[in-house]
């Protein structure tokens, strides 16, 4: 999935650039602000490897090229929408997304941060949406996308870092949204929240918590919105669809 070729992209020596996979207008498609036209920026590199990563060309296989400041900027004005989603890969490893955050908010817009929960950055976000990582998405052999589990131990070390969670619950406004695959994640899922619960001096209310289907196309959530939203029902979290692929399957772009 390379970027729009027409965009110039910038010397190596902006320290301001940023590698950036894609950049499009859409409706959010998840938690709290489902349904807000929105400008995504998504950028390129992760320090986690999901198995279902729905952004492979940001993380198994990154592709990208490097936008300046400016750039980013400018594409983001040339759409008629007051929200930005910063998303990825993992945006929050790259320090050079501070700059761009504090720019549009300069700028008025409002900013939401897709984010595994991994990292602090201090910046001015609006919304951070977390979506801390279960065991069900680590890359196991069989269920490795590229290789043959290489990834694993890796992942499974890094997915979850409870003191970085509660440094992030206590710095912003939130959600925590988990990626279900089945019935079986929701005891990792209430052993998760309780243990940040412990660790932050913020409260978690059970509707901060949000259950979201996995999958990336309407057949794939199809075979499971309902099991996810039973879970979320009987346990007295929100349940979250995922809009964009209801609307527009897989697409790119949206
Ligand atoms: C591609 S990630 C980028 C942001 C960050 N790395 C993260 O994982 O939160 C954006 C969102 O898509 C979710 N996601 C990725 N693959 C998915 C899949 N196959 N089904 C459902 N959600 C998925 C992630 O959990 C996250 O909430
Ligand atoms: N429409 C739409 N909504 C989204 N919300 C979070 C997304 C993401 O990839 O982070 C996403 C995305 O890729 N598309
Ligand atoms: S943390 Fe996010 S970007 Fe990284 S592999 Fe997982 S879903 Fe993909
Ligand atoms: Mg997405």
């Amino acid at each position: 999935m390379p970027v729009n070729d027409s965009i110039p992209t910038t010397d190596q020596s902006d320290s301001e650039a940023l590698p950036i996979n894609e950049l499009f207008y859409s409706l959010q498609g998840e938690g709290q602000l489902a349904g807000t036209p929105s400008v995504f920026v998504r950028t390129s590199g992760c320090n986690l490897r999901c198995w279902f990563c729905d952004s492979y060309h940001t993380s198994w296989e990154p592709v990208h090229a490097q936008w300046s400041l400016e750039t980013i900027v400018s594409e983001i004005q040339s759409h008629p929408a007051d929200h930005v989603v910063l998303t990825g890969g993992e945006p929050l490893i790259h320090t050079e997304t501070v700059p761009l955050m504090e720019r549009l908010t300069e700028l008025g817009y409002h900013i939401t941060v897709e984010t595994n929960g991994t990292i602090y950055q201090e910046a001015p976000i609006d919304l951070l949406s977390i979506s801390p990582k279960l065991s069900s998405s680590t890359p196991v052999a069989a269920r490795d996308p590229a290789g043959n589990g290489e990834w694993a131990d890796r992942h499974e070390t890094q997915r979850i870092d409870i003191d970085t969670l509660a440094t992030l619950l206590d710095a912003y406004e939130f959600q925590l949204k988990f990626v279900v695959t089945d019935a079986d994640d929701l005891p990792e899922i209430e052993r998760i929240v309780d243990r940040v619960r412990r660790a932050t001096q913020t409260t978690v209310t059970d509707t901060d918590v949000l259950l979201m289907p996995e999958g990336t196309t309407r057949e794939s959530i199809d075979e499971r919105r309902n099991e996810v939203a039973q879970l979320a029902m009987d346990n007295g979290y929100r349940y979250t669809p995922r809009l964009h692929v209801d609307l527009w399957n897989d697409a790119p772009g949206t």
